[in-house]
């Protein structure tokens, strides 16, 4: 279970973008997000995933408060969560060819990774071919799924989806979808996924959490 508690977060403590938010998230869930621009929705994304610092309140994990946060937070909660972004070029370092870019997690935990790293391109719909391209040779669609493979490789239990398919066209953000309904299945993670598109949100988490404006603000 991933349950935020009473969350007040943002980018200033005179002015917090969330106030007092609660939100609980049972185990293997899917929740989509949605809400005007600029309501918090990131900003939530990023302190269920343990890589924004509340001010007040408490994220809490499988029954554990989160304590430490990005990478002070305790080994085997940060695993817990793998993070897919909105812009695969603001997450992804232009040097790394996509197949060390899909390994960079596993290297951080000293695990082999060729076998995995192949096993992971498949399951995205990457070609083995791509994955001695850096970034700039490659489209937003096929990095983006080499940024979904990266956030699958330490198996987590939470996906968190923040706008993953906003860039995307039809067919790419099919496929994306299908690729994390495949992993929900066969593993029973969760989903938080943040969006504009109610038709695609709708369709895709058991749930809807719909903000209005200054909802976050309690
Ligand atoms: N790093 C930052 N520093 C300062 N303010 C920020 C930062 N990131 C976001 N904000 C502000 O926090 C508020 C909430 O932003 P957030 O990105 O969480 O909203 P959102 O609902 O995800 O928006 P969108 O749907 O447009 O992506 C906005 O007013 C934004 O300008």
């Amino acid at each position: 279970m991933l349950e935020l508690r009473r969350v007040t977060a943002g980018y200033d403590p005179r002015e917090p973008v969330l106030r007092d938010l609660t939100l609980t998230l049972e185990p293997g869930e899917s929740v989509g997000l949605l809400g005007p621009s600029g309501c918090g929705k990131s900003t939530l994304a990023r302190v269920a995933a343990l890589l924004h610092e509340p001010y007040a309140g408490e994220v809490v994990l499988d029954g554990e408060p989160v304590r430490g946060w990005r990478h002070r937070a305790p080994r085997a909660q940060r695993t817990a969560f793998g993070v897919v972004f909105q812009q695969p070029r603001l997450s992804a370092d232009p040097r790394l060819r996509l197949a060390d870019l899909v390994a960079e997690p596993l290297r951080a935990n000293g695990l082999d990774h060729a076998a995995r790293v192949a096993e992971l391109a498949e399951r995205v719909g990457l070609g083995q071919d791509l994955l001695a391209r850096r970034p700039h040779e490659v489209s937003d669609g096929q990095l983006q799924r080499a940024c979904l493979a990266r956030a699958l490789t330490l198996r987590p239990r939470w996906l968190i989806c923040d706008e993953m398919t906003a860039m995307l066209d039809a067919s790419t953000t099919a496929a994306l979808v299908a690729a994390v309904e495949a992993y929900r299945a066969e593993t029973g993670a969760g989903l938080l996924a943040v969006g504009h598109d109610r038709v695609l949100l709708e369709r895709w988490c058991d749930r809807i959490v719909e903000w209005e404006a200054g909802a976050g603000r309690g």
